[in-house]
């Protein structure tokens, strides 16, 4: 059965401890590979490799990083099919989305990062007055950690270790140990690219022990994280005590507001994306749907008939929406809050079970869900469900919508539509969420600060901010002496 290997100083290696994890394939629900497990002693393998290449990574001139990482991107594009197929498989997801979405985005995260290096800048001071200057250097940390989950897993890791190294730093990085497939392939690419060896580490295991591990270690002096609240929780806990900086991209609970005066058409279409995308695994997705009073019966009625034209079915299959949630456990969980949103007064409008497809019956096969509620406070409207799952609420004004928008311990994104500028205006600077997107939705500039506020995480990822995540500023301050006769 194919093994999944550290790859580590430039080489595949196998776990120290000889033991391996079951990867599945939740398309089947078939064990179809194995995982190294690995412990505190790869990772520390991982952290000297990475010190060692330090060094040299550091000072390597700009443009010779940013050609590396161009070849990276390059790669990536050249391996295409074989990467899309391969996280399909992994994590249950259609190959069409991820052709179209994650592998493109993998290696243009390589490609933004790898520009926005030769663009980064720091910032000077004059005082004036004092013959003082003021320069602020903008160095790489050392040694920094990437932990990425396994809703969109090789997107999601590039979008961490590309920033990191742009910035001159040495990363001992672990994908999601349910979905390591890509990350692995990635070894390949990077030894191809000439990426010298140490530089990037990927390192696969349980978050407990290998996660753990890079959170723990003394000398990993930053940890960019994306994964759950919980997860998230317990990584700060660890790495205050040590004062690590930490960047930390937790979960969402989205609202998607809709206004009677919307584009209509555009609107149903894009909801039924931002409800049900990834199979509702991305920590964007809107998964609560707030709906103007007076369109809120039609909208519910055109809703369903979009939602219900959907098929669930094998990720192989060109004409697939929805392909297999990532695990059984996961699969579980989602039902479970199925059952919870009943229990709690709500009508299921669509879906709500599993579905058996031919040929793939053990799969992780859920309907797409919509679920009508009318309290705010209960369960399903205020806990992170991250599957197919969609509500629906109405309101009565914009003041409601916004409370009710609000009313949650999250504030990663949301969504608002209307025509109207003074209301996108209003609602935009009310909503409390880092990222709120208008007539649109996971419309995506790389350059733009992405995160959360509240228990979505601190910091931001993306453009400037991850290069500054990723650096250490510090000022130099310079006197200078007159000659005696100037002025
Ligand atoms: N992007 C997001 O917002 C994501 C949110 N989630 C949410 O989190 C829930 C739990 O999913 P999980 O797979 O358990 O996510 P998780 O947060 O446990 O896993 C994310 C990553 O963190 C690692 N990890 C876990 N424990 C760790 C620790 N103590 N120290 C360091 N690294 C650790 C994992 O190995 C994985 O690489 C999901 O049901 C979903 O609600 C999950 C994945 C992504
Ligand atoms: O950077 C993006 O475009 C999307 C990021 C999505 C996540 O972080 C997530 O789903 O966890």
């Amino acid at each position: 059965m194919k093994k999944i290997l550290n790859y580590i100083d430039g080489t595949y290696q196998d776990p120290t401890s000889g033991e391996w994890l079951d990867n599945f394939n939740p398309s089947t629900g078939n064990i179809y590979s194995q995982i190294a497990k690995s412990t505190p002693k790869d990772i520390e393998h991982a952290y000297v490799a990475a010190k060692e290449a330090f060094p040299s990574w550091s000072t390597t001139p700009i443009e010779t990083r940013s050609k590396i990482m161009l070849r990276i991107a390059d790669l990536i594009e050249a391996n295409l099919d074989r990467l899309a197929a391969a996280e399909s498989l992994d994590n249950g997801k259609p190959v069409s989305l991820a052709k179209a979405v994650d592998i493109p985005r993998a290696s243009a995260n390589f490609r933004f990062f790898g520009n926005a290096i030769t663009q980064f800048a720091s910032e000077a001071h004059e005082s004036v007055g004092r013959n003082t200057m003021n320069f602020t250097l903008r160095q790489p940390i050392g040694v920094v950690g990437c932990i990425s989950p396994w809703n969109l897993p090789l997107y999601l890791f590039t979008w961490k270790v590309a920033p990191a190294i742009a910035a001159g730093n040495c990363v001992v990085a672990k994908p999601s140990e349910v979905t390591p497939m890509t990350a692995y392939l990635l070894g390949e690419l990077l030894s191809e690219a000439g990426l010298p060896k140490g530089v990037l580490n990927i390192v696969h295991g349980t978050g407990p022990e290998a996660g753990q591990a890079i959170v723990a270690h003394p000398n990993i002096k930053a940890i960019s994280f994306t994964g759950g609240t919980t997860t998230g929780e317990h990584i700060a806990r660890t790495a205050a005590p040590m004062f690590k900086k930490l960047s930390l991209e937790l979960g969402g609970k989205n609202p998607n507001l809709i206004f009677a005066d919307c584009n209509y058409e555009k609107m149903l279409s894009v909801t039924v994306k931002s409800s049900f995308a990834n199979q509702g695994q991305i920590c964007l997705c809107g998964s609560r749907i707030y709906v103007e009073e007076s369109i809120a019966e039609t909208f519910k009625k055109d809703f369903v008939a979009k939602v219900s034209e959907l098929k669930v079915g094998n990720p192989s299959d060109n004409d697939t929406n929805l392909g297999a949630l990532v695990s059984q456990a996961h699969m579980e969980k989602v039902e479970n809050y199925i059952e919870i949103a009943k229990n709690e007064g709500g009508t299921v409008l669509f879906g709500g079970n599993k579905v058996s497809v031919p040929g793939h019956e053990q799969g992780y096969y859920l309907q797409p869900t919509v679920i009508e509620i009318d309290d705010n406070k209960c369960r399903i409207q205020q806990e992170e469900v991250f599957g197919p799952v969609v509500t629906i609420v109405s309101f009565k004004d914009e003041t409601e919508a916004i409370q009710m928008a609000n009313d949650v311990q999250y504030g990663l994104s949301a969504t608002v539509w209307t025509q109207d500028l003074n209301r996108t205006m209003r609602v935009s600077k009310q909503l409390e969420a880092g990222i709120v997107w208008v007539n649109t939705w996971l419309n995506r500039d790389l350059r733009t600060p992405f995160g959360g506020v509240k228990n979505s995480g601190v910091g931001r990822e993306g453009g400037f901010e991850a290069l500054r995540f990723f650096t250490e500023p510090k000022n130099v301050c310079i006197t200078y002496t007159d000659l005696p006769n100037n002025p």
